[in-house]
């Protein structure tokens, strides 16, 4: 562990009963990071959330947030963390203006409400949270997720209801929000055009297991269809096989100085069709 570390998880397992969520996952995050939490429905990627926040406890393994034990962080270090959930409840009876002011006052004084995030949000504070649509109880959430500039702010789905616009200007907001705080950011998300703009940083899950952590730049450069060849060919250079369809493998870590086969031939994957080729189902790969 690296004393400058956001987070650091190691060998974290959640079940549920008998069912395990999340499987021995191990990673650590450094400030200034936007990571890309990917899987399919059902991957693990909200439980995880769920453990980072400590609304969840691992079964076993151990999460510790700005070094220090989840379980027991105190009340100072916690304050330093956002939260945007997949929903956002509870708050129905609240003018926007007021709810923004009362969870502002659980964390002391804090300076206006950045003119940017509020211009984005775009919404009358006179209004009644239960009145708000679906995209824009999203801002709101969002809003209130960010204006304390948190240290360590974590995005369940965030833009799942925004409009296209509203979805764009966001990610830009975010990007520029990593950037000039040096925040960490987990944004977990289905669109994965943002994820690939913005992250700098993926995480694949997988039936709850961690099965790739690598920069977007290393992912884009260095995972590749290799076509026309064989494991035993494949086993033979340092590749990690991502999937497999007949004799085409779809690796990670290839570099143009791997010694293939002649008949071996090579295609770059778009990042959308990587993604649903590394996620598909075992046996649904041949
Ligand atoms: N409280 C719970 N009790 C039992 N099983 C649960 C519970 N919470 C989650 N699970 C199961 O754990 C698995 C992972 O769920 P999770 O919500 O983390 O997935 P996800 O990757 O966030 O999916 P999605 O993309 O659909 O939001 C699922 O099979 C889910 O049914």
């Amino acid at each position: 562990m690296s004393p400058e570390n956001i987070i650091d998880v190691s060998e974290l397992t959640k079940k549920f009963g008998t069912f395990t969520a999340l499987e021995n996952i191990s990673f650590s995050t450094k400030p200034g990071e936007t990571i890309g939490l990917l899987g399919r429905n059902g991957a693990g990627k909200s439980t995880l959330i769920g453990c980072l926040l400590g609304f969840l406890l691992p079964s076993t393994g151990e999460i510790k947030v700005f070094g220090q034990d989840i379980a027991t962080l105190p009340r100072e270090k916690r304050a330093c963390t956002g939260y945007v959930p997949q929903t956002m409840s509870g708050f129905d009876h609240f003018k926007v203006g007021k709810l923004i002011d009362f969870i502002s006052a659980f964390y002391g004084p804090l300076p206006p409400v950045s003119p940017q995030l509020l211009a984005w949000a775009d919404l009358d504070p006179k209004k009644i949270v239960k009145t708000l649509s679906g995209g824009q109880k999203q801002r709101l959430a969002i809003l209130l997720a960010m204006r304390h500039n948190p240290k360590f702010l974590l995005l369940d789905e965030p833009v799942a209801s925004l409009d296209p616009q509203a979805r764009r200007s966001f990610m830009s907001l975010l990007e520029e929000f990593a950037q000039v705080s040096g925040a960490n950011i987990i944004i977990s998300s289905h669109i994965l055009s943002d994820i690939e703009r913005v992250c700098s940083r993926l995480l694949f899950l997988k039936n709850g297991k961690l099965i790739l952590d690598c920069s977007t730049q290393t992912f884009q450069q260095t995972t590749r269809w290799l076509h026309n060849t064989s494991i035993e060919e494949i086993s033979l250079l340092p590749l990690k096989v991502l999937a497999k369809k007949d004799r085409d493998f779809l690796v990670f870590g290839w570099n143009t100085d791997l010694n293939l086969s002649p008949e071996t031939r090579v295609s770059i994957p778009d990042f959308e069709d990587a993604f649903l080729d590394i996620t598909e189902p075992e046996e649904t790969q041949a």
